[in-house]
């Protein structure tokens, strides 16, 4: 009696065989996998403990009867039921220590779960692809890692100009009181050599602050530019790695928006961070240093002003993040609605649907426009009481430093340098402030931005066993699959398709009946829900993605090329071809003679998505793609009064 399991839960079955009673499954958290074996001859069940690949660890070892209890650590619920038996199976969502497996016989009523809000949570995590929990801080830090010489450098170069500028009230201060100190006339007798020290020391220090200004911000632009290369490469590589599901719920312009606005907001902020910010903070802290060495009691008078200060980056600082993440994702939609209408402009146009389209960005960006009024009015608000309580501390300064003047507790040139040195704190907590307003933007760009690159695509790019011969046998075994954007929609239920090699074998059916999902599910573009795919008598589940997907050639019904030329498209699949093979597989494909009748032959360039050719010589075109790739098992959508798909199993074989 074959097995049949049916997924109650979230828990993603491998494979199954019908023939040695075998269940493989993995669970959504990738904790552990979990391989069981029904024993047809004794009706027990045991797990077998090696790992079904070198790809996941932490395989558990479980083995039980079909007696009621074994032993426990419940976190997580999972429900498969094998013919014969319900499996209630229990384990813990990150490292997996024991498990609580249950089975009972298939006839009983089937067990409750044991936490439905926990499977709840698992179907979630399943439906999205899992992140890995890394603060912003850390993912920062791996950005700015391979630069750090030029990094110290950077605050080398900072900390030296703030430290230069925090001398310049000092020695304006010497200066003032070398002019006070006598009368003009006993000035004008000792000469005016009297002032030329300080203004010399003054001039030089300014010199000094002017080349290292110069190098900091060079210093600053190339290492912007290093960490967005960085940033935007691994975010496009997080991307182009996920699973199709991925791409099945998010719009390409949200995507794209990711790798443009985002990474440039963050390198923006970040540059600005890294000038400003450092020269800031030293400014700030060099002042205050200054600033108690003049007057203690003046200055804490001044520091008394500070909580106000406080409570303002804290709490308005907080709401003003969430506003700005909020914006963010407006913004993600907006471009979206955009990317989607400009990349299908055809069939915009075809329905007249422009105005449509420029309605729908209208409202987006109506609310893009509107957050982003109430952001920039919060922080204008928060800015303009950073100014008001800054300019507050001034006056107090002012106010209370005078009257130790009046008192001679201060001389004139220490209350001017006094003054100066809060002026340099002032502006500097101002722009930090401004940096602070900038920097919440920022953290919500490079949040989304990590977000992305923290996802784990389900079925990993490379990686698994490789066959060194195909001969191109492929057989579908009780495939149960439903989308994991649709979960609830069953496509195919117990699908059974053995095709020998070296055969052709149509797949006709009615629209959405699940042709090209059966095509899908052999390049592992999504993994079967139950049951196993076979090529040459071997599980897909334990192949290597990408090598399996050069084995097989698949030509859509709408194929899309790249806005390149016609040899770039052809040699897409095998990029070291040579142009004898090119031309090899455009002839095998009757693409030859067109190719050729254009001016620029091969080196025409397609247009995007092959815009500039026609229905039937984009066809071609990948059918010489896909020839080139000499697959051992090629697929075609062809659209006819039937609507099939031919699987044809190609060795040698025309097309
Ligand atoms: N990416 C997806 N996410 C969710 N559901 C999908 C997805 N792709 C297809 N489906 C659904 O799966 C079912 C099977 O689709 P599939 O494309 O395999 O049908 P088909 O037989 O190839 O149809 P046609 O001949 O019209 O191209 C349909 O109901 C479809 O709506």
């Amino acid at each position: 009696m074959p097995i049949t399991l049916a997924r109650l839960a979230s828990c993603r079955i491998l494979s199954t065989s019908s023939k040695n009673g075998i269940l493989h499954c993995i669970s959504p958290t990738k904790a552990a996998s979990l391989l069981f074996r029904r024993d047809l001859s004794n009706s027990s069940i045991a797990e077998w403990s090696q790992p079904f690949s070198s790809k996941v660890s932490n395989t558990k070892v479980i083995s039980f009867s079909s007696s009621q209890h074994l032993f426990l650590r419940p976190t997580v619920s999972l429900c498969l039921i094998a013919s014969g038996y319900k499996l209630v199976t229990t384990h813990p969502t990150m490292i997996l220590k024991t498990c609580y497996c249950e089975a009972s016989p298939f006839h009983q009523e089937p067990i409750s779960l044991k936490m439905p809000p926990t499977v709840k949570q698992i179907t979630e995590q399943y439906q999205q692809p899992q992140q890995k929990q890394v603060s912003l801080i850390r993912d920062i830090w791996s950005l700015i890692k391979p630069d750090l010489l030029l990094m110290c450098c950077i605050v080398l170069t900072a900390v030296a100009a703030a430290f230069i500028q925090l001398q310049t009230p000092v020695i304006t201060g010497e200066l003032i009181n070398v002019i006070s100190s006598g009368s003009s006339a006993l000035l004008a007798s000792a000469g005016i050599s009297q002032l030329n020290r300080p203004a010399m020391k003054l001039f030089g220090l300014l010199s000094a602050q002017g080349i290292l200004t110069f190098a900091h911000i060079s210093l600053v632009s190339i290492f912007g530019e290093n960490v967005a290369k960085r940033l935007r490469a691994q975010l496009f590589a997080a991307m182009v790695k996920q699973d199709m599901s991925f791409f099945d719920t998010h719009r390409s312009g949200e995507l794209v928006g990711r790798l443009t606005t985002d990474v440039a907001d963050f390198k923006h902020t970040f540059k600005q961070l890294v000038t400003q910010g450092l020269k800031s903070v030293t400014q700030t802290v060099g002042s205050a240093i200054h600033l108690f060495k003049i007057s203690t009691p003046l200055t804490l008078t001044m520091l008394g002003t500070m909580p106000v200060l406080y409570v303002l980056l804290n709490i308005y600082g907080a709401y003003l993040r969430k506003l700005s993440r909020h914006g963010k994702s407006i913004e993600g939609q907006a471009t979206g609605v955009a990317g989607e209408a400009i990349s299908n402009m055809r069939t915009v146009r075809a329905f007249a649907a422009e105005e449509k389209e420029m309605e729908y960005y209208g409202q987006a960006c109506d609310e893009l426009s509107t957050t982003s009024r109430k952001l920039g009015f919060h922080i204008g608000m928060f800015q303009g009481l950073t100014n008001i309580s800054i300019g507050c501390m001034v006056l107090t300064v002012l106010y209370y430093g005078g009257s130790l003047v009046v008192r001679n507790e201060l001389t004139g040139g220490e209350l001017m340098s006094y003054m100066l040195s809060t002026q340099t704190a002032q502006q500097s907590l101002v722009s930090l402030g401004v940096l602070f307003g900038q920097t919440i933007k920022a953290a919500a760009s490079a949040t989304r931005v990590f977000e992305f690159i923290h996802l784990e695509p389900t079925v990993p790019i490379k990686g698994g066993n490789t066959l060194s011969n195909v001969w191109g046998d492929v057989r579908f075994q009780d495939i149960e699959f439903s989308y994991p954007s649709r979960p609830d929609h069953q496509v195919l239920d117990l699908f059974n398709l053995h095709v020998h090699q070296g055969t052709t074998v149509a797949l006709c059916g009615s629209s959405g009946s699940g042709k090209s999902t059966i095509a899908s599910l052999l390049e592992r573009f999504y993994e079967p829900t139950a049951g196993s795919v076979f090529l040459d008598g071997n599980d897909l589940s334990d192949m290597d993605p990408s090598w399996l997907r050069q084995q097989i050639g698949f030509i859509n019904q709408e194929p899309v090329l790249f806005a390149t030329t016609i040899l770039e498209n052809i040699r897409y699949g095998r990029p070291d071809a040579t142009m004898e093979q090119v031309q090899q597989a455009a002839r095998q494909a009757n693409a030859e003679a067109f190719i050729e009748s254009f001016p620029d032959g091969y080196d025409t360039v397609v247009g995007e998505r092959g815009a500039a050719l026609s229905g039937g010589q984009k066809q071609r075109i990948a059918i010489a793609r896909a020839i080139l790739k000499d697959p051992k098992v090629i697929m075609r959508k062809k659209e006819n009064k039937r609507r099939g798909m031919n699987i044809l199993h190609h060795r040698g074989g025309d097309l």
